[in-house]
């Protein structure tokens, strides 16, 4: 995962490396000047290598206070977390995602995004600086007084180990942490969209209660990884200044025995708080880092998800029109097989589906959109190309699928007709269909905004405007999925007319349970016992019981309806 990181934003680290120069020279620069300082003081003269060293470093410092901004701003920070955020962007959005994985994807790894730039502007810089002080330190030291030289470097192997122990024990708490982060929000965004229901059922106080439970899990959790964090600071202060301490002890030693400059012990000294200080600052952003180290595994994984080949080679981009499809194999879920069929559906010819509830209609219609993968057989477009082949993103400029809730966004009403439309006769078009007359009483007409989810507009209305829209954007076939079900009829029956009318030309699939659909379709297959059966209306009823049934039973339904 470390060299993926280091990997992003490429072109731009030399940044990061002539930032780090001028940073470290400027941090050095206090040591020289306490070192000469103190020869100063005490000998009355100044070393000249220390001399045109603080020359040097008074030179970068300035160069770097100059471009400092200008580094950081367009630095390899941010050349790599917009790499990263392109690449994780490009594998959530995708046709075959659910809105489900977007949603989770947007919640938990947006943050992650933003937090995984302290790697590339913090991290590296300052385990960078911290290996060259180290390095200059252990070199000073060696030079001067080479005895105590052991004991910085055992200080910071011990630290190492600790680190290394303390870091599984911190995945462990982080992971925890997370998934009871996730836990809590998961019910709050299912529960509280559905709150008004669940106060109708008085289950309000319920959920009020496993959604405290989660909360208090979620505050243990926290307080666990804040608990480790303290405790895994304090270990780590423990070896930290338990050598340095005593790495400083035993200059004073060296300085009261007379083999170490009174001066070179204060240089010494400087150079290993500066070195320290480094250390604490690495600790903490190191801290910050490894709690986003999960979250950093899962958006790889997202992204490698993505990338891996597909099982299928579905590249195939079709030339012509869409004319004929014909699905002859078997329709269903993994270990759930629905039905057995063949169906053809032609342009020019309206076929209706209907059948009992769970009988597999939408999945047969999720099917032809590519969404579910027969589980034997195959779908052929145009009597040659194995849909299976098409690729995904092509297959849906051919073919729209519209079900029983429209999907509006928010816009005006024009804004949402003509998401896939650009042609100048739309309003004569809708005019000549009968559809959407409702907008002639809008004071603002096709410019009225439909609200949030189309919610100024009546479900029927909504349904009219995602049929204009899906009419307006000329495809080469349709499947309606019960859009007439859960509307007026009135505007079914509107509905109904153009679906026939689009007909004409086009093929179209109408899945419906609505008995005046029924009966004014000319084409009926009616799904039974894992088959379809095929015919008109009529000799439906005459040759298939269960369908007169399912005929009846609607029937009954209605006259109940009529007399209430
Ligand atoms: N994603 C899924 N994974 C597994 N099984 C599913 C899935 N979606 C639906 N099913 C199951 O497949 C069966 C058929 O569902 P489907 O929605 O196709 O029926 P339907 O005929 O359209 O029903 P309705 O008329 O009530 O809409 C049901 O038993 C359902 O539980």
């Amino acid at each position: 995962m470390i060299k993926r990181l280091w990997q992003l934003g490429a072109a731009q680290r030399w940044k990061m490396g002539v930032q780090l120069l001028g940073q470290w020279l400027s941090r050095l620069l206090v040591v020289t000047l306490v070192w000469a300082g103190a020869q100063w003081a005490l000998r009355g003269t100044v070393n000249v290598g220390l001399l045109s060293l603080i020359g040097i470093q008074l030179v970068v410092t300035v160069l770097y206070l100059l471009a400092s901004g200008w580094l950081s701003r367009n630095g390899w920070a941010a050349a790599a977390s917009q790499d990263l955020q392109e690449q994780f962007l490009n594998a959530t959005f995708r046709p075959t995602q659910t809105t489900t994985d977007v949603m989770q994807g947007l919640q938990q790894d947006l943050s992650t995004l933003r937090a995984v730039t302290i790697f590339f502007d913090t991290i590296i810089p300052t385990i960078l600086q911290l290996i060259l002080t180290g390095v200059v330190l252990i070199g000073v030291v060696l030079s001067v007084h080479a005895r105590t030289v052991a004991i910085p470097v055992g200080g910071i192997l011990l630290l190492g180990m600790g680190m290394g122990l303390l870091q599984g024990l911190g995945n462990r708490q982080n992971l925890a942490y997370i998934q009871s982060f996730n836990q809590m929000g998961q019910r709050f965004l299912d529960d509280f969209l559905g709150m008004s229901t669940l106060i109708m059922y008085q289950r309000q106080h319920r959920y009020a209660r496993d959604f405290a439970a989660d909360s208090e899990d979620y505050r243990q959790k926290t307080m666990g990884v804040l608990r480790y964090q303290l405790q895994s600071l304090t270990i780590m202060d423990f070896c930290l200044y338990g050598a340095i301490g005593y790495f400083l002890l035993a200059q004073v030693n060296a300085v009261k025995a007379h083999t170490l400059a009174l001066s070179t012990a204060l240089g010494i000294g400087t150079l290993t708080a500066v070195w320290l200080i480094d250390f604490r600052q690495f600790g903490y952003f190191m801290h910050v880092f490894m709690s986003t180290l999960p979250k950093l595994r899962h958006l790889f994984a997202v992204i490698d998800a993505a990338a891996a080949p597909q099982k299928t080679a579905a590249a195939v981009t079709l030339d012509a029109p869409v004319t004929r499809l014909q699905l002859t194999g078997t329709v269903g879920h993994t270990d759930q097989p629905l039905l057995t069929t063949d169906l053809t559906l032609t342009a020019g010819q309206l076929v209706g589906l209907t059948g009992p509830s769970g009988s597999g209609k939408s999945t047969l219609a999720q099917t032809l959109m590519q969404r579910q993968p027969l589980l034997a057989g195959k779908v052929l477009v145009n009597g040659t190309t194995d849909l299976a082949t098409v690729a995904p993103t092509d297959w849906l400029t051919h073919l729209v699928y519209l079900g029983p809730t429209a999907k509006l966004f928010a816009g005006s009403i024009q804004d949402n007709l003509l998401l896939g439309n650009r042609t100048a006769d739309w309003q004569q078009r809708l005019h000549d269909l009968g559809l959407c007359r409702f907008v002639a009483d809008l004071p603002a007409g096709y410019a009225t905004p439909v609200g949030e989810n189309g919610a100024q507009l009546s479900p029927g209305q909504r349904q009219q405007v995602a049929v204009a829209r899906a009419v307006l954007a000329n495809k080469d076939g349709y499947v309606f999925d019960e859009v007439t079900s859960n509307i007026d009829p009135d505007n079914a029956n509107q509905i109904l007319a153009v679906i026939q009318q689009l007909a004409q030309t086009k093929l179209v699939l109408l899945i419906t349970h609505r008995l005046d659909d029924l009966q004014r379709l000319d084409h009926l297959a009616f799904l039974t016992d894992q088959r379809l059966v095929q015919g008109t209306f009529t000799s439906l009823q005459a040759q298939v019981p269960a369908f007169a049934q399912l005929v009846q039973a609607q029937q009954r339904l209605l006259k109940e309806v009529a007399t209430v």
